[in-house]
């Protein structure tokens, strides 16, 4: 069953006079435990789609449904508190803040998410997603000694420390090269599978195709192509 989808969603920038709409109805729905991969040419609105989908920009139009609540008439606060405690990002650069450390930056991103757990507690998950991401014995290192890789994983930990429903991915392979982007990626569906997430990611990388339950491709604001891959029983 769906629990997140989009009906008409519509985005129209002012480009000095002229109105451009880049985003022209566009209707999906996202299930749980599966990855939705969009792609399309440069300019097609594949980010814009995603940043409207995950609250960090409004629509011009259309209705924006998560948990039966629709997004797009909720206040900032309403939509900051979603953001915070549903939802995960994660993009092409890990972002990871220079003076702290692995389990410092996860334990600011429980902090933001107004975590309930007690001290002990919160240390006790992060070491327990930080051995689902295989960088517990980095838990002390500091963002400059890790590799891109490593850096990715980190920020893929952060991004669901907070056992988020929804994880918002924006070319989270773009900076890695091909062996990392796999193993990236296979991070990413084997969480998206076992915590039962909710994965929308944004791609360049048809290899990364591979990866995803269903694929959306976009051309000029609006859907060419939907393919559901998930396997028919
Ligand atoms: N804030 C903005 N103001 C005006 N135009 C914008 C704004 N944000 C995006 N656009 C325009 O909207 C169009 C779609 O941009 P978007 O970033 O969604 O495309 P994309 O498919 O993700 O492209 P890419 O693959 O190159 O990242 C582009 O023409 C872009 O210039």
């Amino acid at each position: 069953m769906s629990f997140f989808t989009m009906d008409k969603v519509k985005k129209v920038f002012m480009n000095g006079e002229l109105k451009e709409e880049i985003l022209k109805g566009i209707d999906l729905s996202l299930q749980e435990g599966e990855i939705t991969a969009l792609v399309g040419a440069s300019g097609s609105g594949k980010s814009t789609l995603l940043t409207i989908a995950a609250g960090l920009q409004s629509a011009s139009g259309g209705d924006i449904i998560f948990e039966g609540e629709n997004i797009n008439t909720m206040n900032l606060e309403q939509i900051r508190k979603i953001r915070a405690h549903k939802f995960g990002f994660v993009f092409q650069f890990a972002h990871l803040v220079p003076f702290l450390t692995v389990e410092e930056q996860l334990l600011l991103m429980l902090n933001i998410s107004e975590s309930k757990l007690k001290k002990f507690e919160q240390k006790r998950e992060i070491d327990r997603i930080l051995r689902l991401v295989e960088m517990n014995r980095r838990k002390y290192a500091y963002p400059s000694s890790l590799s891109g890789g490593e850096k990715q994983r980190v920020a893929i930990a952060r991004a669901i420390i907070h056992k988020p429903k929804v994880l918002f991915a924006d070319e989270p392979t773009a900076s890695l090269d091909s062996k990392r982007s796999q193993d990236v990626m296979s991070l990413i569906r084997d969480l998206t599978k076992t915590l039962n997430i909710t994965t929308l990611m944004v791609t360049h990388d048809e290899e990364m195709l591979s990866y995803a339950d269903h694929i959306i491709k976009m051309n000029d604001g609006v859907i060419l192509h939907n393919e559901d891959l998930t396997p028919k029983l």
